[in-house]
């Protein structure tokens, strides 16, 4: 990924180790999340739960989106005193939400460095940033993206492939993904994921939400499991199945996986 950004860019200093102790997020009497506590390391952790088991939550407070009500985050040794997005991505994390979101009137390749400038406080110029978005959308996306045109004129699943760009431009140390890949057909994930491989494999520590049980088992060095805002129980790779993660999810539905 560096190389496709032609050593145009720059990657934060990387991180080895994030993390959460006693997190808890509570909106009134709904506790979202309690009492979590979760090393992440490089490679790719996935966070793995039914509907409202607090996935979105934990995500949000890593990307600083929603302060936790309790417990603290420590990277590298060190506590997080970041209180919003733009403090996490000065830590080197860099989040695709749920959501797509594009500015839909500026160009692609403005939606692409949206947001940069600021984040290492000093420009790169025009060539430079056309040279880095080409590489970068040519690695995630079998068919060419304009640059030039409006992002909001673009069809959904390339939007969302631009979204994903404007994160990787960044070289995060830590990248969050929340279903990040829902707009994109099977051939475009496919792209996107052996990204997000490559980039785990670099070092790099990726966060992933995603509700399918076969990009679950091809990505994850590591599941958590969230029921009910708490974690469950963490399952290294080699014990990853998905017999294993449904009774985990949904110990009382009782399904079998054939
Ligand atoms: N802003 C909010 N205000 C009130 N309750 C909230 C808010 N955000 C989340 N919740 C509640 O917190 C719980 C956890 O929600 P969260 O979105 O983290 O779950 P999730 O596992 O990501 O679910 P999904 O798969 O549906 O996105 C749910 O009960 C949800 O209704």
């Amino acid at each position: 990924m560096q190389s496709a950004c032609g050593g145009n860019v720059r990657q934060a200093s990387p991180v080895t180790s994030l993390v959460i102790e006693n997190v808890g997020k509570r909106y009134g009497e709904t506790v979202a999340l309690a009492d979590a506590t979760l090393n992440f390391r490089p490679g790719i952790h996935t966070i793995l739960g039914e509907n409202g088991s607090g996935k979105s939550t934990m995500l949000k407070v890593l990307s600083g989106v929603i302060a936790p009500s309790e417990g603290r985050m420590v990277l590298d040794g060190r506590t997080i005193s970041a209180s919003s997005p733009r403090d996490m991505q000065d830590l080197g994390v860099s989040t695709v939400f749920q959501e797509v979101l594009i500015a839909p009137h500026r160009a692609v390749l403005d939606n692409i460095f949206l947001g940069y400038d600021g984040f290492f406080r000093r420009s790169l110029d025009r060539a430079r940033r056309r040279t880095a978005a080409e590489g970068l959308l040519a690695l995630l996306s079998r068919f060419p993206i304009d640059l030039d045109v409006p992002a909001g004129t673009l069809a959904l699943a390339a939007q969302q492939l631009v979204v994903i760009a404007r994160a990787f431009i960044r070289l995060p140390s830590i990248l969050l993904l929340d279903e990040a890949t829902a707009a994109l057909d099977y051939a475009d994930r496919d792209l996107v994921f052996e990204a997000v491989e490559d980039y785990a494999g670099a070092g790099n520590i990726v966060i992933f939400i995603s509700h399918r049980m076969e990009e679950v088992k091809r990505l994850s060095d590591r599941v958590t499991v969230l029921r009910s805002g708490r974690i469950i129980e963490t399952i290294e790779r080699d014990g990853i199945t998905s017999q294993r993660l449904l009774d985990l999810m949904a110990p009382e539905a009782h399904i079998h996986v054939e």
